[in-house]
């Protein structure tokens, strides 16, 4: 499997499994144990220390590190563990009296301190086997608790949210002095799983056997069984109508159902009043009888219905409805239901028996058909004119631009589009009445549902069929957004047009993802445009003949098929400008088949148009493979002999473990590359800038101060928001939540006075240009000096001087060679020419050297001028 696919595919290589490595635990699910201990702490004093469901050890590697050494560990499992220091490990069933002997073996009359119970029953390999569901696996591990518990001790245990979990906590309260349930930290939010921490066990001299009896513990629940039908069945329908958000996000067992398969015959479903609970609640529909044997041979009873009557629980809302269809052909064919006849049926029915004259007839058809054209027209016109009206309020308000009338009358005549962006019904009864959605959707074929409604120019469908309207729905919410996003899209571009900035900001956020998709390129320049046509058009060939060549052609084919009516499209005039009819024709599958994912957003708007809708066929075929993969996964698990339970029930997402390979020739398929280069690229900047925020330095400090420890730093990092899935969510809305979703980490005073500090620090340096000029001053100065020098050296050889002219040569020289700050400058004396120097001319008496007549005025100027230079440098200095 490719890096990548690990990460973002199954979304499981969080930091646990990354810590779990890295501290050589066999499962990320150690750290729930580390974090139930770090809360109750009940290792770091247990002498003695029993693991029931065991495998692969990670539980038991923690117990082994937390424990006193010299205590005494034992893990059971139904698979064998490797060996882990200081832990006796054996495989046995922990349901069996043959576990409880083999337990009671190793530890003598000794007495465990904690009793530990981590199980989750292997589903997924065979129904029938699957006798004990979770609750009763508990149940069976808290009997082997009291069995070997020594008085005040602990169980833990994990327990699934279901009916049974009220029922479970009760008896553990009869049983421990203290009862909590909690979920560290490291348990998945998706996963359904609790754990329960039974402490200060009472060690009663009795205990009833009913307590651990299933058949009485879960009684009340299965009496219940019978009597909640109502809730069953509202179950049943989420499930039909919403088979996915059943897998992705499941809480635990259906309430009152414990049998983890159900069959009935296909006899009951076609004849039972209420098909769409039946087909929620159960696994397989079975043809056993002749009658039911017989509706195999039927032509409605197509291949895809047989596979899909064998295995319910895999199966997709499309799937769903064509059971449903098939049913009510089955109904038809063996006259359980009457067909109801089409109207022009009944028409011709009233010709015979009223012999009404057939000329006449006709006229009057005529002049019906002519009126209801006439009333057609008239409407349309009144919707344009409308429509027109809105638009020209709207461009009074300056809420659009003067191009959008033409792109809504263009709407308009076409019958469907953009009456108003948020009003997507016009579009999709324009398209119903073309019979589009109809075509497109469901083949217009088979769909009794809609041919039996006979829906009438211009009067709404109300009988319409439940599911129609809530594919309706849905597809109206999901037009909805995604015109959202186009718009999204648009102003994003609008804004990069005008800003710079944000075209920096952006491209910063884009090199630490992957491109959406490496196709075509969304670039201006005509070079780049030319480019990407060429390069794009010959990969597009040789993909086309790579695809001719596989023999997998039939996938390619069917894309092909579903691009041609893209194609063929005339392009709306509202959609967004980035999607060029030359980039629609690089739509073609170019390196590998494009996910929906993958598909650029600009891709998608488009697709998402109605005309498109027919594709959805595609994507369940899509979609189903996509959903084999974790079967594939589960194969995989069984070969190893471990069962990971994400695999459990077709992928669902059921308990919250994951095996950590140990292999380290496998270390490197387990880290996400594009992860690590984040890191890489952080550490690079720390170490290039230093910590620039004020949280940062927070962190530093209190690591550096012992304050925090590297654990606790990690396990601030998680909070019950930080693995919400963000699947499915648009992107301006994700964009908007970035800006302001953030935790708000501590700053402490230090930490922003160190800042300050370097601030200061980096303010006080000088500019570049200074330091330059500075540097060429004395570059410049000691190249004077060495002229100088060499000048001094040849008057001091030279025979015609006297010392004394020599001397006085040299002198000059230097003097010369030193930079003018170094010469001494002759101090020129102020002479202000008042009292006896008032008027005179020449030296004046006793002044000596340089001398310059001023004013008092310029004097006293002078000064103050020193006394502010002065002030001013204290200033700076403090
Ligand atoms: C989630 S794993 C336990 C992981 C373990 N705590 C660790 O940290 O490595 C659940 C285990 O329950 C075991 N199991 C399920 N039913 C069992 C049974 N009846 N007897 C013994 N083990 C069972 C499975 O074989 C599986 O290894």
């Amino acid at each position: 499997m490719a890096k990548g696919q690990k990460k973002t595919g199954k979304g499981r290589l969080d930091k646990y499994y990354k810590l779990a490595k890295e501290q050589g635990y066999r499962a990320r699910s150690a750290f729930k144990l580390i974090q139930l201990n770090k809360k109750y702490a009940f290792l770091e004093s247990a002498r003695c220390c029993i693991d029931l469901c065991a495998a692969p050890g990670g539980w038991l590697q923690v117990a082994s590190k937390y424990m006193p050494t010299n205590s005494v560990i034992v893990g059971v499992d139904l698979v064998s563990i490797k060996p882990i220091p200081r832990v006796v490990t054996f495989a046995s069933d922990i349901t069996t009296p043959q576990c409880r002997n083999l337990i009671r073996n190793e530890l003598k009359d000794w007495k465990a301190d904690v009793v530990l119970h981590d199980g989750a029953p292997n589903v997924g390999t065979a129904w029938v086997q699957d006798a004990y569901s979770q609750s009763e696996l508990v149940l069976m591990s808290l009997k082997l608790a009291v069995e070997f518990l020594a008085k005040g001790g602990t169980f833990v245990t994990k327990v699934f949210r279901s009916v049974d979990y009220n029922n479970l906590i009760w008896v553990f309260g009869q049983l421990f002095g203290k009862v909590e349930a909690t979920k560290p930290p490291s348990s998945r939010n998706v996963s359904a799983e609790i754990f329960v921490v039974c402490r200060d066990f009472l060690a009663p001299k009795y205990i009833d056997p009913k307590f651990l009896d299933p058949k009485h513990v879960f009684k009340d629940l299965a009496a219940s069984v019978g009597t909640d039908k109502g809730t069953s069945a509202n179950n049943a329908q989420a499930n039909v109508f919403q088979p996915e958000k059943k897998r992705r996000k499941r809480d635990g067992y259906s309430d009152g159902d414990y049998t983890l398969f159900k069959k009935i015959s296909a006899a009951d479903f076609v004849k039972n009043p209420d098909p769409i609970a039946l087909l929620g609640t159960v696994n397989k529909i079975a043809f056993e009888t002749e009658e039911e044997k017989e509706w195999l041979a039927l032509d409605v009873t197509t291949a895809d219905v047989k596979a899909n009557c064998d295995d319910l629980k895999v199966l997709g809302k499309g799937d769903f409805k064509a059971l449903l269809k098939w049913r009510i052909a089955v109904r038809e064919e063996t006259g359980i239901d009457v067909k109801t006849k089409h109207a022009d049926e009944i028409t011709d029915t009233v010709e015979i028996t009223e012999e009404v004259d057939e000329e006449q007839e006709i006229q009057d058809e005529l002049e019906r058909l002519n009126a209801e054209q006439a009333a057609r027209t008239k409407r349309e016109r009144r919707r344009a004119n409308e429509v027109k009206t809105k638009t020209i309020q709207r461009m009074q308000l300056q809420m659009t631009a003067p191009m959008d009338i033409g792109m809504e009358q263009h709407d308009a005549s076409l019958g469907f589009g953009q009456d108003d962006v948020f009003d997507l019904t016009g579009a999709e009864k324009g398209m119903r009445k073309k019979g589009g959605v109809a075509n497109l959707v469901g083949g217009g074929d088979d769909m009794p549902e809609s041919d039996e409604s006979g829906v009438e120019d211009g009067i709404e469908d109300e009988d319409e069929e439940m599911l129609d309207s809530d594919e309706e729905r849905e597809r109206k919410i999901a037009g909805l957004e995604a015109e959202l996003d186009g718009m999204y899209d648009m102003y994003q571009e609008r804004m990069k047009e005008r800003d710079a900035k944000f075209k920096v900001k952006e491209a910063r956020i884009k090199s630490g993802q992957l491109e959406e998709w490496n196709g075509i390129k969304e670039k201006d320049s005509d070079d780049e445009d030319s480019d990407s046509e060429e390069g794009g058009w010959e990969q597009m060939e040789a993909a086309k003949e790579k695809a001719g060549a596989d023999s997998s052609s039939d996938e390619s084919d069917e894309e092909d098929k579903v691009e041609a009516p893209g194609l063929g499209q005339k392009r709306p005039r509202n959609e967004p400008p980035a999607l060029s009819s030359k980039r629609i024709k690089l739509l073609t599958k170019l390196k590998e088949p494009q996910t929906a994912a993958q598909t650029s957003r600009a891709a998608q708007v488009w697709f998402n148009q109605d005309v498109f809708a027919g594709i959805d066929e595609l994507r369940n075929v899509e979609d189903d493979t996509d959903e084999d993969v974790p079967m594939n996964d589960q194969a995989e698990n069984e070969e190893d002999g471990w069962q990971d339970e994400d695999s459990v029930s077709g992928g669902e997402q059921y308990d919250d473990f994951e095996v950590v390979p140990q292999d380290q020739d496998h270390d490197i398929d387990m880290w996400d590359a594009e992860g690590e280069n984040e890191d890489e690229v952080k550490q690079a900047k720390i170490k290039k800038f230093g910590l620039v925020t004020p949280e940062a330095v927070t962190i530093a400090q209190q690591l550096v101060n012992r304050e925090k420890t590297r654990t606790q730093l990690i396990n601030d990092g998680f909070n019950r928001y930080s693995l919400n899935s963000q699947e499915g969510l648009p992107s301006w809305f994700l964009d908007d939540e970035a800006k302001n979703y953030k935790s708000n980490l501590p700053i402490t005073k230090e930490a922003v006075a160190a800042l300050r500090a370097r601030q200061r620090a980096l303010d006080a340096r000088p500019i570049k240009k200074v330091a330059e000029a500075k540097a060429r001053k004395k570059y410049k100065a000691a190249q004077r000096l060495d002229k100088a020098m060499k000048k001094a050296e040849g008057v001091n050889a030279t025979s015609d001087m006297t010392e004394r002219e020599k001397a006085q040569q040299i002198e000059k020289l230097m003097r010369k060679g030193m930079s003018k700050g170094q010469r001494e400058k002759k101090e020129v004396k102020l002479i202000v020419a008042k009292g006896a120097h008032k008027g005179i001319k020449g030296r004046p008496k006793g002044v000596k050297g340089r001398y310059s007549m001023v004013d008092s005025r310029m004097k006293k100027e002078v000064r103050a001028k020193k006394r502010k230079e002065k002030a001013n440098k204290k200033r700076k200095h403090t």
